[in-house]
């Protein structure tokens, strides 16, 4: 990753020109690619039982940083490789003076975990026959299932779960939590619902998709040195990414002799009578982002409420069939529109009008925009060569793409990109970002905070005004640029969120705050460089 937090560093340009190399703090891979890259290690001279070591270990050191106050620690221990790691980590601690009880869950171990059985029994762990002897313990470690899982749980294995779920002691998972399908993070029938997961190495895809929020607890990698040969994606040109930073997807900071129309200008059209808080929502967001000048066309009634909500704003009223403003051209007027937000019935009169006129700068499209798009049908945008960010939620999505199956929230972007030909923001827990190109990115933080109204037109503008910032540069707005505002858009809104729901309690974040607080949010995170999850 880059180590520049706004800069456009060359190893960033290089990473994204090749998408062939897994980045190892940021890649999300399948328990198949996982297996690749495994078996490239253990082809050049790595030696199995070494790497289950390495892993143990390291896995003992963080669980000693993270739970330090257990001292009876069971293992639900399956029959493979996913057992081995915690029987190693099971020895570790024996030895670190804990007590450690083991439930097997069938006495037909692959041979390393077997050794590994035997020898924690020589140094005196318990190994009990029912799971139920755990009930004392402080921590569970689920050493079930990892990578290997491939088809629902059974017995033993369900009766295990179900009971270590309902125990109220805190679950440790190794790898995943047994039970969770590595891709779509949905589950086999059961699961293991964790308070903490480590993964080891990669990041397993299915760990990061919104249907495994519930059961992944918090999330950590186990790291254990992957050489950079060995990281190389096989089938699979791309591989989805964790948005850890923003890095280069911001706009560059303003140079000293800028001025507002070198800070980019921003068409915004949102709102209606039945939706006037829409309107100024985005307006707000608009607002946060830098944009130099945001001129917003709205139906007359608006008119008053915008002016004092947002005096910098031009205002462009329209009354009975909607018109945007006279003697500006789109090629010279505007870099960017961003339009949706809160347009209810007069959608389709004001897409008409941007359809026919409005289709050489991009587009931001949300909420009613993405209504109209549904009717008219997705195919339309790249028929009309217009450069779009889409940002629906779920319901918008089924709308825009009623043959694409939801199962997998990360391969359902993708191929909303691919056939829409626009980078795709599928809004949600974890908010995934697509380009046609195949590149993608899952925002690894947010918060349920932002589960109300408002805090979709707030992004929407504030998406808007970074097109405009960009097109204000002067590059030309090309999917790279549109992928980064809308990964710089995401990052900041969440970012901000996560802030202010620890100032102000999950109530706390109201949208129209939301927005006020986002520049002083990127000051903060400037300051820390870190991200919350
Ligand atoms: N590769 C390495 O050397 C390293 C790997 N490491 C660790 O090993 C883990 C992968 O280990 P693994 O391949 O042994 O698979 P694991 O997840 O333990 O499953 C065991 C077996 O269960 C079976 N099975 C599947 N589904 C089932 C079901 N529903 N009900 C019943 N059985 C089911 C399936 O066998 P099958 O029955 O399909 O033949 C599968 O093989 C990985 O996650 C990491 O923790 C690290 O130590 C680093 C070194
Ligand atoms: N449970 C959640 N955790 C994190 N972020 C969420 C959650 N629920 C919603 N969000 C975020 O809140 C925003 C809601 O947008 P949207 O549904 O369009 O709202 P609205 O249309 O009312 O403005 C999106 O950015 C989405 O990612
Ligand atoms: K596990």
């Amino acid at each position: 990753m880059s180590n520049s937090f706004w800069g456009h560093s060359t190893s960033k340009a290089q990473e994204e020109s090749s998408p062939s190399r897994i980045d190892p703090a940021s890649g999300l891979v399948s328990s198949e690619q996982m297996r690749q890259v495994e078996e490239r290690l253990f082809a050049a001279g790595m030696p199995v039982a070494a790497l289950m070591e390495k892993v143990g270990l390291a896995i003992f050191a963080q669980l000693q940083r993270d739970f330090p106050q257990a001292t009876r620690i069971g293992i639900l221990c399956g029959t493979g490789h996913n057992g081995g790691d915690g029987l190693v980590v099971g020895r570790e601690l024996l030895l670190a003076g804990k007590t450690v009880k083991v439930w097997l869950a069938k006495p037909d171990l692959k041979p390393l975990t077997a050794e590994h059985a035997r020898y924690l029994k020589a140094l005196g762990a318990e190994f009990i026959a029912d799971f139920r002897e755990l009930a004392e313990c402080d921590l569970l470690i689920d050493a079930l299932f990892g990578i290997g899982l491939n088809r629902p749980l059974g017995d033993p294995w369900v009766g295990a779960v179900g009971w270590a779920n309902a125990s109220g002691i805190p679950i440790l998972s190794l790898d995943l939590p047994s039970g969770l399908n590595d891709q779509t993070g949905e589950i086999w029938g059961c699961c293991v619902r964790a308070a903490c997961t480590y993964t080891l190495g990669l990041w397993k895809r299915g760990l990061w998709q919104e249907a495994a929020l519930p059961w992944v607890g918090q999330l950590h990698r186990i790291e254990f040195g992957i050489p950079e040969w060995a990281l190389l994606t096989q089938g699979s040109p791309t591989v989805p990414r964790l948005l850890l930073q923003p890095g280069s997807h911001f706009p560059p900071d303003p140079p000293l002799d800028t001025h507002k129309y070198r800070q980019g200008s921003l068409l915004l059209v949102a709102g209606s009578a039945a939706y006037a808080g829409a309107a100024v929502l985005a307006g707000l967001g608009a607002r946060s982002s830098g944009a130099g000048m945001v001129t917003m066309v709205v139906p007359t009634g608006l008119k008053p409420l915008i002016h004092t909500v947002l005096p910098e704003v031009l205002v462009h009223a329209w009354e009975g069939i909607p018109t945007l403003p006279p003697g500006k051209s789109p090629a010279k007027g505007f870099q960017a529109l961003a339009v949706g937000p809160g347009l209810g019935e007069t959608r389709l009169p004001v897409l008409e009008v941007l359809l026919r006129d409005w289709t050489g700068i991009p587009w931001v499209m949300d909420a009613d925009g993405l209504n109209v798009l549904a009717e008219l049908g997705v195919e339309h945008l790249r028929g009309r060569g217009i450069r779009a960010i889409l940002t629906p939620h779920l319901g918008e999505f089924r709308r825009l793409f009623p043959r694409i199956p939801l199962s997998d929230r990360i391969e359902a972007a993708q191929q909303a990109a691919s056939q829409s030909g626009a980078v795709v923001v599928f809004k949600g827990s974890r908010t995934v970002i697509a380009a046609p190109s195949g590149q993608c990115w899952v925002n690894p933080a947010s918060t349920p905070a932002l589960a109300r109204g408002g805090s979709g037109d707030v992004l929407t503008g504030l998406i808007g005004g970074l097109l405009a910032r960009w097109g204000g540069t002067g590059s030309p707005i090309d999917e790279s640029i549109l992928l980064r505002c809308a990964c710089a858009g995401v990052w900041w809104h969440a970012q901000t969120a996560l802030q202010l729901a620890k100032e102000r309690g999950l109530t706390g974040v109201d949208p129209a705050r939301l927005a006020e607080h986002l520049p002083q949010a990127l000051r903060t995170l400037r300051q820390e460089q870190v991200i919350r999850y």
